[in-house]
């Protein structure tokens, strides 16, 4: 049994190291995290290879960007793993003949559906227009405010910009926004962090699901079941109500939706059988759709500003650049707009370099092969699952020199003035299924990083900033360890 599950199903498909029987390629688990023992492995076996997770068949990885570029620019690894049916089952409606329901984790032609849906319907309600800048703007404002309250005393930046973000979002799908105090916002916040950090802690769960099966209460799983049954009552709810009033004022709605649960519901509604939108499937899609939004979309852009803070603090050099940028494209007094984004080419930089070095989600979203894929001199047979490791593209010394070094003027030209993109930073992933939110997430990165630069310093507890750790924390995604700010008036 060990030998078939680590030999090679094929001559040509991708090498790797030989994994234990039921641990798989042990060094997941023994060194300091996946990602340096991914990296050895590559060092060894090439940027295109393979490990066994666990007991589990033979994964492939791959840190090209190349075979990126070319294994996802269509629809052959658009799939997830069939292997992990049995969470989606629990908590998507998932079965193994149409796989999950939502956006994330769905399939075939009911995940075109629900993605072409939530990008148009997204765009309609704000994504790339200026009523989402306003949107954005409002909850800066509101942060802003926040922060100003804690000037000058240390700050825990725990959670600091995930009320903010989910809010952003909270508007777009339910129409209406929640003051930053409002305990059911905080309570949301609460709940999905607590999910992501669980999924996070519970590798072993990943690892050997059946592990739910003898020890649920140690392993996270009934942690995970009951944060998951909180979350669908707080969505639930907002649904419910959402149905009442379109029950109420059907063709109003339905001509001019006020948000994406309205929209959905008038989909739902003149939809016909064999549609994913149709009948109780539609509306048991519309809530993992709304989980999914919140899932894929709170945790990662709070993320990434925790990040940028931090590295502010170590880095208070660059953030005076930042700052000098910024009061001088924009001023003091102004807001800030994704207009200036053109003219503020430091800050992007910055915004870049921040992304690529602690890169948010290394390891993106597992996929897995629709058809045979042939890469190179190697076959990838249907069904394998397929990890890209976006972590290693977005550090190949080959394309970013001494790639462990924070240096934003790599993303400028030769005379720092203009800034230059670099196609193989992508912390979105590539490809058909990339993250659905970018335009979301680039924008609220600029404006929430740009307006607190107008604002405020950031400062170190430490007098010494090398004693600041900068190690992050590997889970699903990568964040910062926990840390304190000092935060001042900009003079
Ligand atoms: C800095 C912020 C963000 C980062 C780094 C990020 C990164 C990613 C990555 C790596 C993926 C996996 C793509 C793949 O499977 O190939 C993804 C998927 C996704 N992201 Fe994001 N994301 C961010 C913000 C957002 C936001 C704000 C939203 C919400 C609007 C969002 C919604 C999604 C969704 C729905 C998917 C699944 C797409 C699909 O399966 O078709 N993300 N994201």
């Amino acid at each position: 049994w060990w030998k078939k599950s680590v030999r090679l199903p094929s001559a040509n498909f991708p090498n790797g190291p030989i994994g234990l029987p039921l641990f798989g390629y042990l060094s997941i688990l023994t060194e300091k995290n996946i990602l340096v023992a991914l990296d050895k492995a590559h060092d060894q076996y090439g940027e295109v290879m393979s490990v066994n997770i666990g007991p589990g068949p033979r994964t492939v990885v791959t840190g090209d960007y190349q075979v990126l570029k070319e294994v996802f620019k269509d629809d052959k690894a658009t799939p997830r793993p069939a292997d992990q049916m049995w969470f989606h089952k629990e908590f998507r409606f998932g079965d193994d003949a149409t796989g999950a329901r939502g956006i994330l984790f769905s399939q075939g032609e009911e995940w075109h559906e629900q993605r072409r849906f939530a990008l148009r319907r997204l765009r309609d309600f704000g994504l790339g227009k200026s009523s989402m800048e306003e949107l954005i703007q409002e909850e800066i404002q509101q942060l802003c405010a926040l922060l100003e309250k804690e000037v000058n005393h240390p700050l825990k930046m725990d959670l600091i910009y995930n009320l903010s973000v989910v809010n952003a979002l909270w508007t777009l799908i339910t129409g209406s926004r929640l003051p930053l105090h409002d305990p059911h916002i905080k309570e949301l916040v609460h709940k999905i962090d607590e999910l992501v950090k669980e999924r996070g802690t519970g590798k072993l769960l990943l690892i050997f699901p059946w592990l739910r099966h003898l020890i649920p209460e140690r392993i996270g799983w009934s942690k995970q079941k009951r944060i998951f049954a909180n979350l669908f009552a707080f969505l639930d709810k907002v649904i419910e109500e959402h149905r009442e009033h379109f029950a109420r004022n059907k063709e109003v709605v339905k001509e001019s939706p006020n948000d994406f649960i309205d929209a959905y519901l008038a989909k739902v509604d003149d939809s016909s059988p064999g549609s994913s939108f149709y009948g109780e499937q539609g509306l048991k899609s519309l809530k993992i759709a709304l989980l999914d939004l919140l899932l894929a979309g709170m945790e990662t852009t709070s993320t990434a500003l925790s990040w940028i803070t931090l590295y502010m603090i170590r880095y208070p050099e660059v953030q005076a650049k930042v700052q000098n940028e910024v009061l001088t494209q924009v001023g003091r007094s102004r807001l800030v707009s994704l207009e200036d984004r053109a003219n503020m080419p430091y800050t992007e930089a910055v915004i870049q370099e921040v992304m690529r070095i602690s890169c948010n989600v290394p390891l993106s979203v597992l996929h897995s092969a629709q058809a045979d894929i042939h890469v190179g001199s190697h076959r990838i047979p249907r069904g394998t699952s397929i990890i890209q490791n976006l972590h290693r593209v977005m550090s190949n010394p080959r394309i970013f020199a001494e790639p462990a070094k924070f240096r934003p003027d790599r993303f400028l030209d030769s005379e720092g003035k203009c800034y230059v993109k670099n196609d193989h930073n992508i912390p979105f992933s590539i490809g058909r299924r990339d993250c659905l939110g970018k335009s979301l997430a680039r924008a609220e990165l600029f404006l929430f990083f740009s307006t607190i630069m107008q604002r405020f310093s950031f400062e170190s507890v430490h007098a010494d900033l090398s004693k600041i750790n900068m190690e992050p924390i590997v889970n699903f995604a990568q964040t910062p360890p926990p840390f304190e700010v000092i935060i001042k008036r900009l003079k």
